[in-house]
């Protein structure tokens, strides 16, 4: 029942190709922020709407450029829990959280990073004063968790290494 319902849902956001291009994503996503003012952000930008594509193309291994239901599906899935725990350390509702919070937020969130890679994650999404507003949360983690997924997908024997050659190595990293 639940299920039929999000494949309306996808339906009418995909229009008749089912499939849900950057921008048909953005407009959704943003249709959604705006009801939830304490999120207090302006939105995705459409650059973040490609990056999170791509990365679920990645990471479901189906290089289209569009999500489809099942790509769709779990990126949704993944706003709705990972917005939940935003909103748990955005509690002055600053619309931002300071990067202690974020190294906690990434633990409820269930990644175990080391410390370089939180300080790693700051430097890259955080803003001069050193807090993360919700888009850059969202966009940290769909790549967090598109990139351990797409590691599992590579280690086929799971003894936690890949061989990639250079021109798959760019694959990945130009494209994600
Ligand atoms: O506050 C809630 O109960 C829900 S269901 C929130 C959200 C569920 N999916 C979301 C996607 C974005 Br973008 C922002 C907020 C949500
Ligand atoms: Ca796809």
């Amino acid at each position: 029942e639940e299920d039929q319902q999000f494949r309306t849902i996808f339906q009418e956001i995909a229009g008749d190709d089912m499939e849900i291009t950057a921008n048909e994503l953005k407009n959704v996503l943003n249709r959604v922020i705006t009801k939830h003012k304490e999120l207090n952000t302006k939105g995705f930008s459409l650059e973040s709407c490609r990056s999170m594509i791509a990365l679920m193309d990645v990471s479901f291994m189906d290089g289209t450029g569009r999500l489809n239901l099942q790509e769709f599906r779990h990126l949704w899935n993944k706003i709705k829990q990972w917005q939940g725990i935003f909103k748990h350390y955005n509690a002055d509702q600053s619309g931002s959280i300071n990067s202690y919070e974020m190294r906690n937020a990434v633990n409820d969130a269930g990644f175990r990073l080391n410390n370089q890679l939180y300080d790693i994650i700051t430097m890259r999404y955080a803003n001069e004063g050193m807090n993360i507003d919700f888009d850059s949360f969202i966009s940290c983690l769909v790549r967090l968790e598109a990139m351990f997924r797409a590691f599992q997908a590579f280690d086929q024997d799971g003894d936690g290494t890949i061989r990639l050659s250079v021109l798959e190595w760019l694959q990945l990293t130009m494209y994600a």
